[in-house]
């Protein structure tokens, strides 16, 4: 498990990550979203130890990565996959770092296997395609078999097949019960592969809940209703719906207020469940012919949360 505790990371007057706390469950892929310069890089090197906390902490099960006796063998990386000697073969890069962390060389043909890249492992790094680079940090990653990953853009450059086969290796690192924590920028991808968001702005945490309920607390996810009497359930609805839900989902400055609109013969819900809905028009004898669950894609609902958060927004793409 990671955890960070108002951690923050001042570039001068820069304030890169901002009194930030969260926690990345094991068992789990967590995703790290945020616009450009959100801070999710200066993040991922403080939980690596890259770079200092002005203030706050990170702690890998409990210690700080600069403590960790073999690192390798407890976290696992891929930060920028080119930051390598490109003059070194592939065989010969991971025998470096597996020297450094007492792991047998023996590893080596099994995490080269792994990635695919047993044919090139004698081959220069320099002479890499993106991809086989993103595959090598892959195989670094995964030398010393750690409990903890994290994965920075590990889809950047990828072919269709590469970003398949990330995505395969990924849920299965989670579902082996590790704790995985991938950023990226493509929600299609993220959409996928998460199953919890942490999503920060400007260096502070925007939101901090399982990929459902965050596509569901978005204003644009809503549940179609439609019944004879539907009047009187709107009614109802709205007397329900300005109860608080108790929902513990944290998420700042949630745009999803529980409403009830009339469109035609439909009804259309925001902020209730149609779980809730249900049981309000059951108590009442209210029939019901439609009860649909209308959502946004992550994309739209992650563009509405972020909106205001985004360092650099070309005109026209504000709502
Ligand atoms: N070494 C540094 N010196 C000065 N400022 C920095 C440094 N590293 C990051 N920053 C600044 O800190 C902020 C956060 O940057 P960071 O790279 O962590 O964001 P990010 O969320 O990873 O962005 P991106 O999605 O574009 O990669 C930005 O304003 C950036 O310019």
């Amino acid at each position: 498990m990671i955890r960070a505790t108002e951690l923050t990371k001042r570039y001068g007057s820069t304030v890169a990550v901002d009194d930030l706390s969260f926690s990345v469950e094991s068992g789990r892929v967590t995703g790290f979203l945020g616009p450009n310069g959100a801070g999710k890089s200066t993040t991922m090197r403080m939980v690596l130890g890259l770079d200092r906390p002005t203030r706050g902490a990170v702690h890998i099960d409990g210690s700080p990565y600069r403590e960790l006796r073999h690192p390798l063998r407890k976290v696992g990386a891929l930060l920028d996959a080119r930051a390598v000697h490109g003059g070194r073969t592939a065989r010969d890069h991971l025998l470096c770092l597996a020297r450094g962390n007492s792991i047998p060389a023996s590893r080596i043909g099994e995490v080269l296997e792994l990635v695919g890249l047993t044919e090139v492992a004698g081959r220069r790094i320099g002479g890499f395609s993106l991809g086989m680079s993103q595959r090598l940090g892959i195989a670094a990653a995964m030398l010393g078999d750690p409990e903890v990953l994290l994965f920075d853009e590990p889809v950047n450059g990828l072919d269709p097949e590469g970003i398949l086969w990330i995505r395969t290796l990924i849920r299965k690192l989670a579902a082996e019960g590790r704790t995985v924590f991938v950023s990226s920028h493509l929600m299609s991808e993220m959409a996928q592969t998460a199953d919890h968001l942490i999503v920060i702005g400007r260096g502070r945490l925007i939101a901090d809940s399982g990929m459902g309920a965050f596509i569901d607390r978005s204003s644009q996810s809503y549940v179609r209703v439609g019944s004879p009497r539907s009047a009187e359930l709107a009614a109802l609805l709205s007397a329900a719906a300005a109860k608080p839900s108790g929902d513990s989902a944290a998420m700042v400055g949630s745009p999803a207020d529980p409403a009830v609109e009339s469109h035609g013969d439909r009804l259309r819900v925001t902020g209730m469940t149609a779980a809730e809905i249900g049981e309000v028009a059951a108590v009442a004898g209210i029939a019901l012919h439609e009860v649909t669950l209308v959502q946004p894609t992550l994309e739209a609902a992650y563009m509405e949360l972020t909106r205001d958060s985004a360092q650099y927004t070309a005109e026209g793409t504000r709502a």
